[in-house]
Parts: C-alpha cells; structure tokens; sequence
C-alpha cells in the first residue's frame, strides 16, 4: 500500500495536464489534477480552439464578397458579434464538460482549486488542504506578457479578446507574432482598422521571409496598417473612452482598443518553486531532462511551462511521453525536429522545417523551389491575392529541408506535406506523385 494519497498530482488541467493525467490513470496510477480557472486550459478556453472559430467567422467577410462573383446575391448580409462570441463560448463551455468528463471517466479527480507545491511529495491547495503524491506534474501552462508603461492597465489581452462586448473600431495590436497576426486578421475581417505595431522591422520572425513579407502585403491590400521599430510608451484614456497610444519613432495613434499580443510567460510565480528545490532558466521558465523532469527526482514538468515550443500539439505530446515514461513502463521522449505550424491569418501561413536562411547557414547552400500562384477561386472572385509555396531542399542530395506555405488552406495541406518532409523524402519524391487536379495542394508536387 502506498504512502502518498496518489500516485501521481498534476497541477493544470491544459492540454499537457490533461493528457498526462487521464493515460496515466489509464495505466493505472491513481491521479488527482488541480485547475485553478476551467479544465481545458489555453487552448480551448482562450487559445487555439475559441481563435480558430472566430477565424472561421471572419472569413465569412470575403467568401460573402466573392460568392457574388459566382452567381450568388447577397442583400442585406450583416454580422452579429454578439450571436458568434455566445456561440463560440457555447462551445467552448460544452468542450470544457468533455474534458472534465474525460478525466473524470478515466477516475482523474479533479480539484478546482490553485494548487502550490511545499515539498517533493507535497501540494497544497489553496481551500488549505494539503495532498501527497509519489509525483508531482507541473502542466501550468503560461499567460500573457504585458509590457510595462504608463497606462498598460487600458489594453487588453487575447484572454479578453474573445469576451468583447462590441468589435472596437480602431485596435492598436502590440507585437508581429503569431496572436498579433491572427487577431489583426479577425478584427479586420470584421470591419476594424487595425494598426500592428513592433518594435523590429519585421512579423512573425522564425518564419521564412517569402512568406512573412507576402502577408505583410496582403495584410496591408486588406487595409491593415503597419508600424515597425515602434515601441510603445504611454497610453492615455480620453474622456470619450478613446486611447492615445505614444510610441517612439511615430505620431501618436487614437484607438479604441489596444490588444497586447507580445509573448507568453510561464506560469511560475507563487508555485512554491523555490522553497523545493526546482530550476527555472533565465527565461523564467522550468528546467527539465529530456523527460521532463525536474532538479527533483519527484517532481516534472510538460507544455508551455517549460517554454519548449509553445504549442498545444506539443504540450500533448510531452504529456504522454511523462506517462509512458513514469507509469507505462515505456521511456519516451518528445522529438523536437520538423513540428510543423501555422499562422491562422488571412489567409494563413503553415511551414514545417527549415527556412532557406538557416539552411544556407546550416549547410552553406540549398536549393530552393517555388509556385507563386493565383488560387483558382480568386481568380474567379477577382480577388488578387496570389499563393505563394516555396521548398528548401538540400543541394546534393536533394532531401526536402523545409516547406513554406501562405495561401487559402495551407494549414490542411500542410499536416499531409509534414509527414512527407519528417520521412525524409526528396523533391524527386514529391515530383514522382502525381498531380490531384485541380487542387491548390498540387503545387506541391509541380514546384519548379
Ligand atoms: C490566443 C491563443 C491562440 C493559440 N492558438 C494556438 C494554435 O492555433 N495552435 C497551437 O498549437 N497552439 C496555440 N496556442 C498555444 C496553446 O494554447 C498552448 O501551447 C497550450 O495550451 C499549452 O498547453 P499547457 O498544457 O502547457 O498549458 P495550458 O493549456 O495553458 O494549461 C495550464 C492550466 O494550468 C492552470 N493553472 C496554472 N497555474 C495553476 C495552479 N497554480 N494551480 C492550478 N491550476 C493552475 C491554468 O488555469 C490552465 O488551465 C494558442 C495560444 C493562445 C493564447
Ligand atoms: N497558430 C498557432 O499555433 C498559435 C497561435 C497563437 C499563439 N501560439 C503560441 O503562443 C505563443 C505566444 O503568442 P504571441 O503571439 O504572444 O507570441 P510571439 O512570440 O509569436 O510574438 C510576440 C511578439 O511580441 C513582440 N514583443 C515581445 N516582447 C515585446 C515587448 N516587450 N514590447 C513590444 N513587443 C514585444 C515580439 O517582437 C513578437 O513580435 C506563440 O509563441 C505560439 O507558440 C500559437
């Protein structure tokens, strides 16, 4: 009979707590999770899940434009903020049960409290009750960084963004990553004008530069403004509600909204860290082995916490590693290389790889193929927006290094194209499959 009240504790029911928990009682282990606001966590409270469907919402702007050219009339469309934000949290409130079903399905006892750890085997939770576990899973995720300044309080973050109860008319949205992008993208489709600023020259670094400037020029044929080597420095709240945002380099700029959308930081304050012994690195976030485990034997750690790579299929992954490693009697660690992503703008980006900088940095050169296409739907709707798919092969041996795609879909090509890329394969590979026709995902295969 064990000591310890479970056999595992997991604090944080996201996406890597929850996977974490519900296989290892799947195994076996008797498991207890603590989650301080609603099981599910980022991803579908207020992250991929919620984002996604007002991406969806907002496209419905150009497809009800260029149906038009296809024969559709449209009269009097209008849109509903109110009737898709309630729908979208409909949704949201009943993925919440499934998740809160599952653990509870697989015998997961849920605490819906804060949870700190004051010993190896210890949690406290914050109603004061204290619990012990042979381990102790941190799945805390990470939450929004807000620079400090005069008047930060009046901007908002992502978490609110899916809350508003109108769609501001002019959004000043702070930083060019990943959720500056996509939410520039929705509140334009919605009729905002939307002002993205950064303090670099350049959005979402990391991603290849063909297809980070071809959004930047739809972005701006869509009427998004841009300011770049801008830092902000104070914002002002007028009496009409209105904001003057200073920033340097710029003119001041009066918004109606500011969205804060300038990285995410681990979630470590107040866990209790320090009194027990467990590492954070200089970006504040925890520091684990390949399995995920900590300076204490005791004690890991999975997802954003760890500021791995801050996605949710990756939280997932490092989740079920942990419990095949710790209760499924199978070692497992998390393969880092080729995880393919996605930039849900309009339209999106999705890549997997290298991109031709670093291939020319790792391998002194590469080759590199291209299609810069006009979809065939846009070319009916009239829309001049062109596609642009670019691959990154290695000059002799002519393996596919890395994929890059912007254009309608690119995501759902990209998860297929993925697979291709991880095994290895080559162009002469791609090229030997022939063509689905006609498909924008052809391309792939027709690259010259
Ligand atoms: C707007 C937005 C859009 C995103 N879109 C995508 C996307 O399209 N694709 C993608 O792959 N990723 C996306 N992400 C990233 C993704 O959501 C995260 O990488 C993922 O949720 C990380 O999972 P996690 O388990 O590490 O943490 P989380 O899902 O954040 O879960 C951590 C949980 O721990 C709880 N918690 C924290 N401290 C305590 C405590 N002391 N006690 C009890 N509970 C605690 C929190 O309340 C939270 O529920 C997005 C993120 C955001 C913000
Ligand atoms: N589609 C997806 O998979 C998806 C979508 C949203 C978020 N996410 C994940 O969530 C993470 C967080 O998203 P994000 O967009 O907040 O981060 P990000 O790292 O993508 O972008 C952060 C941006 O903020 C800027 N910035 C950082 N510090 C700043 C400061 N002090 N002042 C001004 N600007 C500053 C950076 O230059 C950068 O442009 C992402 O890294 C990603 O891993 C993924």
């Amino acid at each position: 009979m064990s000591d310890y009240d479970y056999d595992l504790f997991t604090i944080g029911a996201g996406s890597g707590g929850v996977r974490a928990s519900r296989v290892s009682a799947a195994y076996g282990a008797r498991v207890a999770v603590a989650e301080e606001f609603r099981v599910g966590g980022t991803c579908v409270i207020r992250g991929c899940v919620p984002k996604k469907m007002l991406v969806y919402g907002a496209h419905f702007a150009e497809d009800l434009e260029d149906a038009q050219h296809f024969g559709w009339e449209i009269e009097g469309a209008k849109f509903d903020w109110i009737k898709l934000r309630d729908n979208v949290l409909g949704d949201v409130d009943r993925l919440n049960g499934l998740y809160t079903q599952t653990l509870e399905n697989n015998g997961v006892e849920i605490y819906n409290e804060r949870a700190t750890i004051t010993g190896p085997h210890e949690i406290t939770l914050s109603g004061g009750e204290k619990k012990t576990a042979r381990h102790i899973l941190i799945a805390t995720g990470a939450r929004p960084y807000v620079p400090s300044f005069e008047g930060h309080e009046y901007g908002i973050t992502s978490n609110e963004a899916f809350h508003l109860d109108a769609i501001p008319a002019r959004v000043l949205i702070v930083g060019a990553g990943y959720i500056a992008n996509e939410f520039a993208g929705i509140f334009n489709e919605f009729g905002a004008q939307v002002t993205l600023m950064n303090r670099s020259d350049q959005l979402l670094r990391g991603y290849d530069e063909s297809v980070r400037d071809r959004l930047l020029q739809i972005s701006m044929t869509k009427g998004i403004d841009f300011r770049f080597n801008a830092e902000i420095e104070k914002i002002v709240r007028n009496e009409d509600g209105s904001l003057t945002v200073s920033m340097s380099g710029h003119d001041p700029l009066e918004v109606d909204c500011v969205l804060y959308a300038t990285g995410r930081v681990p979630n470590v304050e107040g866990l209790g860290l320090g009194e027990v012994g467990v590492e954070v690195n200089e970006r504040g976030a925890i520091s684990v082995d390949e399995h995920s485990r900590t300076a204490i034997d005791s004690i890991y750690a999975v997802g954003d916490v760890t500021d791995r790579v801050q996605l949710t299929p990756v939280a997932i992954r490092e989740g079920q590693a942990f419990a095949d490693t710790v209760f499924g009697g199978k070692p497992t660690t998390v393969e880092y290389g080729c995880i393919p992503a996605a930039v849900f703008s309009h339209p999106p980006i999705a890549a997997v790889g290298m991109t031709e900088a670093q291939a020319i940095e790792t391998f002194g050169t590469c080759k590199v193929y291209t299609s810069d296409f006009r979809p065939m739907k846009n070319v009916v709707a009239h829309r001049n927006e062109r596609s642009l798919y670019k691959m990154v092969c290695h000059a002799d041996t002519g393996k596919v290094l890395g994929l890059h795609m912007i254009g309608p879909d690119s995501p759902e090509i990209m998860q297929a194209a993925a697979v291709a890329v991880k095994a290895g394969l080559t162009k002469d590979d791609f090229d030997a499959t022939v063509a689905l026709h006609p498909t924008m995902s052809e391309e792939l295969v027709l690259l010259k």
